[in-house]
């Protein structure tokens, strides 16, 4: 058993391809081995979280997660805890056979049955052992089990910690979607963790398995993956750099971000988005940021007074195909629209954020420049949408993109033939070729405007240093998300979190 730290990769199974690990390992085992071995990994990490816990209370479905759940019972109450099992079967008959088994042993061991949770308190401990990897979106049985909804939300709003056996109960183990009618009403209170049984699922990292998960241990109860392919992967640190004392700032490349529109053409300053992204370029290691601002009236001073290292240009003075790494659209308003041809033609390695897609998303002219660029071995483009920005670009409604946030990058990737960075809470970078990776650093105090800014300028950063291949640049994407994420998940608990900020944190 491992408590996941998102140091190293980790393959992500969907449900599908965990169904045919389970069977294959269970044709090679004796009957209940893989639930006695999952309930014996739940009881011990349900005593190593609540050592002092007077009573740990299991809440069991009338599936296998429920038998999971009667097998930590009565593995829990066999090391002498006081242990009480509410199950939404009421008898032995309404379970599939493994978890029938589990009842029985937990009947024998002692383990008390209770319709009813018992009174807890904070040092107790709720095991959610309701829904794991059998949940579908649209149940057999309409409406569902009262006792299934009421114990959910007392799993979810008391003070008593959780530990999901396998899933969050409601949680969708492809997609990080909550089955209708079985979404949360609002944060948690308690702590929670999950314990991921024989395989990780990618909806535990992406969508709203963060929230739901929370703290992820994961056992493979002795079983191999049956030479299965992941459908995703966690992705790991990238590898700290090092800088050959033999180099110069010729060898770590020029970035040109081209955005930043001016209060003239619709009255909406954005100018500030080129800064954050030249900002988080020249920390992130560039070896120039040249800085063209769309902004018909900004002087040489509106760059250099919040960043004296980075170099203002006019786009025309820009060599765009002279190996320079653009990136283009933040803060680009309308006026990106205008320079995307010679952008799109010229530049070798290419970072595509916010209203530079916009307007590929309305332009099929501009579409179909992006899709040439992959047929050239000299150029490397990376999208970074947001879920809406990926909306445009797909011609769906965002619930859509976010119902299935692997799909949907891929599809993109697909489509435009780019790297692509989904945004958002796990934020999914996919490229053809490629598994798709789910980055795993980051949270809710990104949720402030520019941060996306200053990914796209560390990103420009990354993909300067290695060459314009489509392959470099999704490493480098991976790269950049995993160190975006980590600069906030270290970001000391006493200051705000402001984009300029974090891009001034970040480094070569
Ligand atoms: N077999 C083994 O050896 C091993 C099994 N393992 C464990 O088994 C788990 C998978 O078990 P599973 O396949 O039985 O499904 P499970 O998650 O219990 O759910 C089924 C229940 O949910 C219900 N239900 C579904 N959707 C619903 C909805 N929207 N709303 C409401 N209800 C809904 C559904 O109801 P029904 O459709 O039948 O009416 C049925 O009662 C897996 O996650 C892992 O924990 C592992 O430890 C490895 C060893
Ligand atoms: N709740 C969150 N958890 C993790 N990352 C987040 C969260 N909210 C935002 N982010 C990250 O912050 C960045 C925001 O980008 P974006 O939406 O383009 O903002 P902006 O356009 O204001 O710069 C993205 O990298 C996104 O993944
Ligand atoms: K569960």
């Amino acid at each position: 058993m491992l408590r996941l730290d998102f140091s190293h990769p980790q393959p992500l199974f969907t449900s599908q391809a965990t169904r045919h690990i389970e069977a294959a390992a269970a044709a090679a085992l004796p009957p209940c081995t893989l639930m006695e071995r999952a309930g014996q990994a739940t009881a011990r990490l349900a005593m190593a979280m609540a050592p002092h816990a007077r009573t740990i209370w299991l809440a069991c479905g009338s599936g296998n997660n429920g038998g999971d759940g009667l097998q930590a019972a009565a593995a829990l109450r066999a090391a002498g805890r006081h242990v009480v099992v509410s199950c939404l079967a009421d008898d032995a008959q309404q379970l599939p056979p493994d978890a029938r088994q589990a009842w029985l042993r937990a009947r024998h061991a002692g383990v008390e049955f209770a319709s009813q949770p018992p009174s807890l308190g904070p040092q107790d401990l709720c095991v959610d052992a309701l829904l794991g990897l059998g949940l579908t979106a649209h149940p057999r049985r309409h409406p569902a089990d009262a006792r299934l909804l009421q114990w959910l939300e007392a799993l979810h709003s008391g003070t008593t910690p959780v530990l999901s056996v396998d899933l969050p109960s409601g949680l969708m183990a492809d997609t990080g979607q909550f089955a209708p009618g079985l979404t949360p009403g609002g944060p948690a209170i308690a702590a929670r963790y999950t314990l991921a049984l024989l395989t990780l699922k990618p909806g535990l990292f992406t969508a709203h398995g963060r929230d739901a998960a929370c703290c992820v241990w994961f056992d493979d109860l002795g079983v191999g993956n049956a030479g299965t392919s992941p459908a995703a992967w966690l992705a790991g640190a990238p590898r700290p750099s090092s800088r050959p004392h033999a180099s110069h700032k010729g060898s770590y490349g020029d970035v040109a971000i081209i955005g930043g529109e001016g209060v003239g053409p619709r009255g909406m300053g954005m100018t500030g988005a080129a800064l954050l992204a030249a900002s988080a370029a020249l920390h992130a290691g560039a070896g120039r940021v040249l800085v063209a601002l769309l902004d018909g009236v900004a002087d040489a001073t509106t760059v250099t007074s919040v960043q004296p290292e980075c170099m203002p240009r006019r786009f025309e003075a820009l060599a765009l195909d002279g190996g320079v790494t653009a990136v283009a659209g933040c803060g680009g308003g309308i006026a990106i629209a205008a320079v995307l041809e010679p952008i799109l033609l010229q530049a070798g390695r290419l970072v595509l954020d916010a209203d530079a897609l916009n307007a590929i998303a309305t332009d099929g002219a501009m579409a179909r420049l992006l899709r040439a660029r992959a047929s050239r071995t000299d150029r490397a483009t990376v999208l970074t949408p947001h879920p809406l920005e990926a909306a445009r670009l797909l011609g769906v409604e965002t619930d859509a993109v976010q119902a299935d946030r692997l799909a949907a990058a891929s599809e993109l990737a697909a489509r435009f033939h780019c790297a692509v960075v989904l945004k958002g809470s796990g934020s999914v970078i996919a490229a053809k070729g490629h598994t798709p990776r789910i980055n795993p650093t980051g949270n809710a105090r990104l949720a402030t405007a520019g941060t996306g800014d200053v990914l796209a300028g560390l990103l420009g950063a990354r993909l300067a240093a290695v060459p314009a291949t489509l392959d470099a640049a999704f490493e480098a994407a991976c790269s950049a998300c995993w160190e975006h994420g980590a600069a906030a998940d270290h970001w000391p608990g006493s200051s705000a979190l402001t984009a300029l900020k974090l891009a001034r944190t970040l480094t070569a």
